[in-house]
């Protein structure tokens, strides 16, 4: 058994007259890999962006084991819950959101800085992360001298710098090829599983899904299915 470290708890969220949460409950453990599945407009994205704090509920609460402390990140400032983010959570989006600017090592070291740590610190764990990831000497080359699923590993690399005690992922190998996307699926997910953090990612693409532990399908702003209630995942 591991332990909780995202409990969601009676999540309702409206938009003026839409409904796009109702009542939905989970709790994500350590070393999970969660899946979000649904129909267009069934409220995924919605979900993560209450679970990590971007989007605040209207009713329910969200807590988190966040640096071994239990937070109430639903209850938190604005201010403080974008700190949460940046020390605590995180994000892998379809397209990496790369800055065109920087070089792989200082996109990735650029995410360890806002936390707090050193330029030398934050470009030699950069450094560390994209050798991880498959990508020793490219540590210089900027987002458009890589290919797209390289790309995407600075962007795994650079969600993972701060040692995050969860990653959220939308579509992340949405953009890719297939063969690309299996690799750099497992890229994601033995970077962050294998830290011990759980990974919750919303895809449509059943293939990306059936690699995870656990899904959940919603509809209508509800959970409709939750594997882990019936599989005997890790709860
Ligand atoms: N900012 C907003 N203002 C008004 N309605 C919104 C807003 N964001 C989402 N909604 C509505 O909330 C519902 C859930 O939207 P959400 O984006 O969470 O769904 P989704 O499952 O992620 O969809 P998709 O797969 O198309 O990205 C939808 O009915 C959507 O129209």
């Amino acid at each position: 058994m591991t332990h909780p470290v995202l409990i969601a708890e009676n999540l309702t969220k409206t938009y003026g007259s839409a409904t796009a949460l109702h009542h939905a409950s989970l709790t994500v453990h350590a070393g999970e890999s969660v899946a979000i599945m649904g129909p267009s407009g069934s409220g995924k994205t919605t979900l993560m962006h209450v679970l990590s704090g971007i989007l605040t509920p209207d009713q329910g609460q969200v807590r988190m084991l966040a640096g071994g402390h239990d937070v109430v990140v639903s209850s938190l400032s604005a201010e403080k819950r974008a700190r949460l983010r940046r020390r605590h959570i995180g994000f892998v989006f379809q397209e990496g959101l790369l800055l065109p600017e920087l070089t792989a090592r200082e996109n990735v070291a650029v995410a360890l800085m806002m936390s707090g740590a050193t330029r030398a610190h934050a470009e030699t764990t950069a450094d560390g992360w994209l050798q991880h990831l498959g990508l020793a000497g490219m540590e210089d080359r900027r987002p458009a001298e890589l290919s797209g699923g390289q790309a995407q590993r600075v962007a795994i690399a650079r969600a993972q710098v701060a040692s995050p005690d969860v990653v959220f992922a939308d579509e992340p190998t949405g953009a890719l090829d297939s063969t690309t996307s299996a690799s750099v699926l497992d890229a994601l997910l033995d970077s962050t599983v294998g830290r011990g953090a759980p990974l919750v990612m919303v895809t449509h693409d059943p293939a990306v899904a059936a690699r995870c532990t656990r899904l959940i399908r919603l509809a209508d702003g509800q959970i409709i299915e939750d594997s882990a209630a019936v599989s005997g995942a890790p709860r």
